[in-house]
């Protein structure tokens, strides 16, 4: 596709056409700045970059510049994307900087989707947003339009985003668009989910800003765009998506910890129960990690004053589930007459899910702890890590699974490399204590003794 390269200028306040604003955005004369270039800011700006050849990434880590100028990948597991950060980077549609000034005095939609954590005292890590704002300020000009993807707590868009922006850069805060458009994408599917595995959701700070962003990612999603009253309606959609996520999870494992006294399968119970067109229980485990599920509730829980008692008791729920996990191994180890401080234990997977090389909030992370702390010898494999300098446990290798009589073994993340373990030569010869975190394990035909969470003792 020929496209101009030259910038028509802003895009906000000037009253074109929806028709005109797609056109001018695909043929590459509304310039975009991609802020994070992570699992989900490397994909997105690879999409832009595919459908309008005019995007700048913009990233703090210059290994992360120098990779994707090279036209390589550093986001592992992402179908697609290697070949379309190939193919954009190498036909000029997109390049990286660490320099947000530059590339914001070069865009007019500006994309951000840097990291929004928690602090140690579990309230909303906004310094990151606060960072590309503060770049973006330094090259936004009038007429320009904000689009922030990462998640953040409600009213931010409206009340720290937008007067940021404009206190920084000098302007008036109806100087330029901004608009909040939630990130919906699951990492190992992400190329997909962008292009519209569902509708994209939009709100602006103003009805102009809306419909802007309407039009922007019309030409991105197959899937269509849902345009909310605005920019915290918005905000709320993406919130809303993870506390349903927390909280059903949160049932799942509650409803997991009466197996034992209930003596019940309670897995299969659940798979029962969800025949029915209104019931989703979720899959209970050893609990719930990464840097979106725990994270959100904690978005609502802490900067707003009305009470969120459901919120909380969730995350205690799923918070507790590590807990559950490691004192279900003491009590199998304690029935083999096998002390836990005394114990040898394996702990399989240390990322927060399958096939995503991500241990932000990881339930490995408290399981080692515990068992360290309860004086057990521990050992950690995960194929997807080469570091565990976070993780109270020694690393091995996959190949090393079969080295040492494991007293015990925990499947926390049941990654697809596991599949190729030879459970008949893990562990004792007699057989270990073997807690599946995960139901993924069939055993029946070692001489392993296997402990189901929401399951119980599986024969
Ligand atoms: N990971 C996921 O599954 C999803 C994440 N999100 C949202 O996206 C946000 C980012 O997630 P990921 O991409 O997974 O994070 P990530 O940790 O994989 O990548 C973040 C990137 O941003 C860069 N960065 C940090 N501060 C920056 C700044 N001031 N300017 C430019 N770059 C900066 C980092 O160097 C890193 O490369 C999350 O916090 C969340 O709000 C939304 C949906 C899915
Ligand atoms: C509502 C929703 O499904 N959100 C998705 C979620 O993706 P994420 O990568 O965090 O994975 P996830 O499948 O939600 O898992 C989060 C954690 O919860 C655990 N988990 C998940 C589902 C379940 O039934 N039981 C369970 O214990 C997982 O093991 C993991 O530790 O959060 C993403 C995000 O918002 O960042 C979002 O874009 C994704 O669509």
């Amino acid at each position: 596709m020929h496209r101009q390269t030259e910038s028509v200028g802003g895009v906000y306040g000037n009253d074109a056409t929806a028709e005109q604003v797609q056109t001018a955005f695909e043929n590459g004369t509304l310039p975009v700045a991609v802020y994070g270039l992570g699992k989900m800011g490397l994909p997105l700006a690879a999409v832009f970059a595919d459908v309008c050849g005019a995007v700048i990434g913009v990233d703090i880590d210059p290994a992360v510049v120098e990779s994707v100028n090279a036209g390589n990948c550093h986001v592992q597991r992402e179908p697609g994307l290697p070949d379309l950060v190939a193919d954009c980077v190498a036909a000029g549609e997109l390049r990286a900087t660490s320099d947000p000034a530059a590339a914001a005095a070069a865009a007019t939609v500006h994309v951000v989707i840097v990291p929004t954590p928690l602090t140690d005292t579990s309230e909303p890590d906004l310094s990151m947003l606060d960072a590309a704002i503060d770049g973006i300020a330094e090259g936004v000009a009038p007429g320009d339009l904000v689009l922030v993807e990462c998640t953040v707590p409600p009213r931010t868009t409206a009340d720290h985003v937008r007067p940021g922006i404009a206190a920084a850069a000098g302007l008036e805060t109806d100087a330029f668009g901004v608009a909040f458009c939630p990130e919906r994408t699951a990492s190992g599917r992400a190329i997909q989910d962008i292009r519209g595995a569902y509708p994209k959701v939009v709100g602006g700070v103003d009805d102009e800003s809306t419909r802007l962003a309407e039009c922007i990612y019309a030409s991105i999603n197959d899937s269509g765009v849902i345009a909310v009253a605005d920019a915290t309606t918005a905000e709320c959609v993406k919130l809303f998506e993870g506390l349903y996520r927390d909280v059903n999870i949160a049932l799942a494992n509650e409803l997991a910890t009466f197996t034992d006294e209930l003596d019940v399968d309670v897995r299969a119970a659940i798979e029962a129960a969800n025949t029915q067109p209104f019931c989703d229980i979720h899959d209970p485990g050893p609990g719930v990690g990464g840097h979106c599920i725990p994270v959100y509730p904690h978005f609502l829980i802490e900067p707003f004053d009305t009470e969120a008692p459901l919120l909380e008791t969730a995350r205690e729920v799923n918070d507790s589930m590590p807990v559950f996990t490691v004192e279900t191994l003491r009590e199998e180890l304690a029935a083999d007459g096998v002390e836990l401080a005394a114990a040898s234990v394996l702990v399989l997977g240390l990322t927060y899910r399958p096939g995503v090389e991500e241990t932000q909030t990881s339930p490995a992370r408290p399981i080692a702890e515990r068992l360290s702390a309860a004086g057990a010898d521990v050992d950690g494999i995960d194929p997807l890590l080469d570091d565990t300098a976070e993780f109270d446990l020694e690393q091995l290798p996959l190949s090393r699974a079969s080295e040492r009589d494991y007293d015990a073994i925990v499947m926390v993340t049941p990654h697809d490399e596991f599949g190729a373990l030879d459970w008949d030569s893990i562990g004792r010869p007699a057989g270990s204590v073997v807690i599946d975190g995960r139901d993924t394990l069939t055993l029946s035909d070692t001489s392993h003794r296997v402990y189901t969470v929401g399951r119980g003792p599986v024969e």
